[in-house]
């Protein structure tokens, strides 16, 4: 494919989908804000210190200059973990004022007010920028790995979404498109705090009965805020929805569910981040959540016994105890 594509944001998934695009054809850059780090990778072609194994094809290049990225070309993918993506974004714009097409993969909210990323493309660049972001179960070691791979490409521009799956499809690596650019962001956003809520009933040795409780009564609570915000209800049921949520509720890759696990087996809070090494998601999204949630008036009872065990010091287990003590009422 005679393309070329830039991704911002050198860990495990922007490492990932520079490898997936480079193995398409695509001439790649790969940027990452560490500059030692970044040499390292032009030196080892491999990521040994988020994505070990996988070497890079010769099409994909990396750098730590934003100048470098911007004479590069002006579709950029953006992977830097959210508490990054605005100020990863303003400096790009001192290189890249006009033209860009910006799609991110990140999961997460604007860590400076909770606002959607989208928003802060628009408000950066402008309401006409092309914008898409990328969702999905999808773990950057199995689609590494060569492992199949359905995702999600969201955006209001069906030509820009197209253009993403092109470059990224490929037999094992399946690219749906989507108009819901909200309810994409909110699904994979929302989904880390319930992976945090699953690994904690599991790091208590609650069992499967309530993992499942907690997964169906979290895919409520997500559509509910989703479809406030002004996503559509059938999106959550989709690969950025339930399918995102299923993955990370249930299996141990999850950061965010070992995260939860090490919380119920009464690990400190520093320490359990500290072991795990990489960016957790779900810790700030539980926050920015639980805020959107009462600035909206939604109920979401999980994400506000998440957030009170992540910020105010609540046990696990009592926040088990609140969600069981919950009055009786229709399933809805
Ligand atoms: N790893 C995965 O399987 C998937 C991750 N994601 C999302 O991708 C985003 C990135 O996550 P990962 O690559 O997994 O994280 P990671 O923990 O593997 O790597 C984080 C990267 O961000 C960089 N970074 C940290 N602070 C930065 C800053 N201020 N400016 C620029 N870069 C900075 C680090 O140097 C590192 O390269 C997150 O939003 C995550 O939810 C989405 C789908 C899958
Ligand atoms: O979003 C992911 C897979 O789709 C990765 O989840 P974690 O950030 O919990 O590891």
């Amino acid at each position: 494919m005679n393309k070329k594509i830039a991704v911002l944001g050198a860990g495990s998934w922007g490492t990932t989908l520079a490898i997936l695009a480079a193995r398409n054809g695509c001439r790649t850059l790969l940027w990452g804000h560490n500059r030692e780090h970044m040499a390292s990778l032009a030196q080892d072609r491999e990521n040994k210190r988020y994505l070990p194994g996988p070497v890079f094809p010769e099409n994909l290049s990396v750098t730590s200059d934003l100048a470098e990225v911007a004479g590069f070309c002006n579709l950029i993918l953006v992977s830097v973990p959210s508490h990054a993506f605005k100020d990863t974004l303003l400096k790009l714009k001192a290189y890249l004022p006009d033209g860009i097409q910006i799609a991110w993969a990140t999961k997460g909210f604007n860590s400076d007010n909770g606002s959607l990323l989208h928003k802060v493309v628009a408000d950066i660049f402008s309401e006409q920028t092309p914008a898409a972001l990328l969702s999905g179960p999808s773990f950057a070691a199995e689609v590494a790995a060569d492992l199949p791979t359905a995702i999600t490409i969201a955006s209001p521009q069906p030509d820009f979404a197209a253009l993403l799956a092109d470059i990224l499809h490929s037999e094992r690596f399946r690219t749906y498109t989507n108009s819901d650019l909200i309810g994409v962001e909110v699904g994979g956003a929302v989904k880390n705090v319930m992976a945090i809520a699953a690994g904690i009933a599991d790091g208590l040795g609650l069992g499967a009965n309530t993992r499942a409780a907690l997964i169906t009564r979290g895919l409520n609570e997500i559509i509910r805020l989703g479809v406030k915000l002004g996503g559509k209800q059938e999106t959550f049921m989709g690969l950025a929805g339930l399918g995102d949520l299923i993955l990370t509720c249930t299996d141990n890759q999850s950061r965010n569910r070992r995260f939860g696990l090490a919380l119920g087996q009464g690990k400190d809070r520093a320490e359990a981040i500290q072991e795990i090494g990489q960016e957790i998601e779900g810790i700030s999204a539980a926050k920015e959540t639980f805020l959107l949630a009462k600035k909206h008036g939604v109920d979401m009872p999980i994400t506000e016994q998440t957030y009170k065990v992540l910020y105010e010091g609540l046990a696990p287990l009592e926040a088990v105890q609140n969600l069981l003590a919950r009055e009786q009422k229709a399933e809805s």
